[in-house]
């Protein structure tokens, strides 16, 4: 349903975006997630129309973006990261005026309006004045927006970057919504565990380049390829630490305790299985042997490390 190849964009002599292959499925959702600077918004911009891919192509349910934008933007709706509304409107009226640059007649408007803002939990706010309304608010008005003209794929720049917790719980229950209305969506953010909990498929990008690409537990794996791994003992550590150092697959000893030992361990689980059963043969004096959960924060962090932010 979206699909990029080889999609590339410079400014100048500035690559921000390399190569970047993502291919989204019909009725899916698909988080792309990055720091600041990393590509996200280029992305967006080049799938939404406004912008000219430098090489590669973007494709919207076989419509190529660059060839035939008229086509693609009646299937898509946009919301862009940074967005006004406009003064001395009300939110129906905002939405009435978008619904009629789309075509709508009156009628398909009357009745289209109450059901998204529903939809966006505003109807208590239907005659407020737009900008008056919260930036949660705000944000939800932009999104129904995006629906009026019920788009098949939805391009969500960050919607929910700026808001309070409560807003950000609101704005994933409307996006779960979404989800069951089988929106084929793509999102981003630069949180990565913000969109692991709604998205089918994630992909990781970093300075323009896709570095991990695939379903939460896929990523988990992936990047995870060097574990931690700790070990209580009973007694004296010196036998443990000797049986550990002279094993290939241990690469360093991280820290010492009275009773622990941490260690990386680039083993695979099938390694890991013989290590545990030599150092039980050993009979060293353990009392366990645990691999550490690392959160998906803590491996977003490791992949982009060492890269300067642009804020
Ligand atoms: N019009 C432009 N001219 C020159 N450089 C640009 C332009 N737009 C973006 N860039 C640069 O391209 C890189 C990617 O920017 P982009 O906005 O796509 O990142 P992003 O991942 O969306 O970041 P953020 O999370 O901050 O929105 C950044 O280094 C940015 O400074």
């Amino acid at each position: 349903m979206i699909e990029t190849i080889d999609l590339t964009k410079r400014y100048g002599s500035y690559t921000a975006l390399n190569e970047l292959n993502i291919h989204v499925k019909k009725g899916t959702v698909y988080g792309l997630v990055g720091q600041n600077g990393a590509g996200k918004s280029t992305t967006f911009q080049i799938l939404a129309t406004l912008m000219v891919p430098t090489s590669g192509t973007a494709l919207i349910d076989g419509v190529d973006v660059t060839q035939n934008p008229t086509e693609v933007r009646r299937k898509i709706g946009y919301m862009p990261d940074f967005f006004g509304v406009y003064d001395q409107l009300r939110t129906s009226e905002y939405l009435d005026f978008y619904g009629a640059s789309y075509g709508l007649s009156i009628s398909e408007r009357k009745k289209l309006i109450p059901e998204l803002l529903e939809l966006v939990q505003l109807s208590h706010k239907v005659n407020d004045y737009v900008d008056v309304l919260s930036r949660g608010m705000k944000q939800r008005l932009c999104l129904a927006r995006c629906l009026i003209h019920n788009p098949e794929v939805l391009i969500l720049d960050e919607p929910a970057s700026g808001l309070d917790p409560r807003a950000r719980v609101e704005m994933r229950n409307i996006l779960r919504s979404l989800k069951s209305m089988n929106k084929t969506i793509i999102i981003s953010s630069h949180i990565l565990p913000e969109l692991a909990e709604m998205c089918d498929q994630i992909g990781v990008v970093d300075q323009g380049v896709l570095v991990a690409n695939g379903s939460v537990s896929d990523i988990h794996d992936k990047l995870q390829q060097q574990k931690v791994i700790q070990i209580r003992t009973f007694g004296s550590h010196q036998e443990v630490i000797s049986f550990l150092e002279a094993e290939e697959d241990v690469l360093s000893i991280q820290s010492i305790k009275e009773g622990e030992i941490e260690f990386d361990y680039k083993g695979s689980d099938f390694e890991q299985k013989d290590l545990l059963k030599r150092a039980v043969e050993a009979q060293l004096p353990l009392l366990s042997f645990n691999q550490v959960d690392t959160d998906l924060e803590d491996i977003f962090m490791d992949i982009t490390k060492g890269v300067t932010t642009d804020e």
